[in-house]
């Protein structure tokens, strides 16, 4: 097997910046993803970690710097193209079809990637891959344990089941990088025990490389291959789990800010 620092780099953020008026939310920030990392991005609250994330899938244009995959650019890409390129996201504030049903938001989100068209129409495919993006909603509903509660709408889920109805909406897309922002926000603590086997599991299942954002520290540690710390838009640390919990600026980032 290949050792994780010897994996292709499938990331490359070189000095990215955003500036808001005088403010700038990300600093300079360069770092390298490897295929198949679970790859956490940590700080204090206003760090610029969701600008960040904003900046890798094309919602917010970069003041300056570059991110490319395998060798394509990524930044300046609308974000239907970066989904394009296999780069998938959750979102802080959930962004589900409150009024649709489970299944129809995942299946929703399959769609986009059935080749829609005329030729389509013309052979009478389209009901086939209707079956078919039906197919894999369930599959993916059942992956994220919410395959009994297909038919309820989205809105009626707990924050926790939001989440994970948010993630199976990702995997949708078939993704070869999934962004996660703050996966563990609103879940109990039983599901935020559970977290740590999922994402892992998906990780594997499906071949993916995993970013993602979190508050929830023991989860970071104990799930992330590498972490990456921003406090005030500049990357200050980076590495393994247990050297940038050692780290001094890490420390001072937190304690200062308390
Ligand atoms: N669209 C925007 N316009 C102006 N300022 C913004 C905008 N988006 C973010 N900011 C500012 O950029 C800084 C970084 O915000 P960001 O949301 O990226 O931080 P964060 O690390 O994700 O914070 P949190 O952990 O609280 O979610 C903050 O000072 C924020 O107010």
């Amino acid at each position: 097997m290949t050792a994780p620092g010897e994996r292709p780099v499938v990331l490359e953020a070189r000095h990215m910046t955003r500036r808001f008026g005088g403010l700038v939310a990300v600093n300079d920030v360069s770092f390298d993803v490897r295929e198949g990392e679970i790859f956490g991005l940590i700080g204090p609250n206003g760090a610029g970690k969701t600008t960040l994330f904003n900046l890798m899938t094309g919602l917010t244009p970069p003041s300056s710097g570059t991110l490319t995959s395998r060798g394509q650019t990524v930044t300046g890409l609308p974000p239907h193209r970066v989904a394009g390129l296999g780069i998938s996201r959750t979102f802080q504030n959930i962004r589900l079809f409150r009024g649709l049903s489970a299944l129809d938001n995942v299946k929703v989100a399959t769609h986009r990637q059935t080749r829609a068209g005329l030729w389509q129409g013309v052979f009478g495919t389209a009901q086939a891959e209707e079956r078919q993006a039906e197919r894999r909603a369930w599959e993916l509903l059942d992956l994220v344990g919410l395959s009994d509660r297909a038919g309820e709408l989205a809105a009626n889920f707990s924050y926790g089941d939001q989440r994970k109805l948010e993630i199976a909406r990702a995997l949708a897309t078939e993704p070869r990088i999934l962004l996660l922002d703050e996966p563990a926000a609103g879940m109990n603590t039983s599901e935020k025990g559970q977290l740590t086997a999922f994402i892992r599991e998906v990780r594997d299942r499906f071949d993916l490389t995993v970013l993602l954002i979190e508050h929830h520290v023991p989860l970071v540690m104990g799930l992330c291959d590498r972490v990456a710390v921003l406090n005030f838009g500049q990357l200050i640390a980076i590495g393994d789990p247990a050297s940038v919990q050692r780290d001094p600026k890490v420390i001072e980032a937190y304690l200062g800010g308390e």
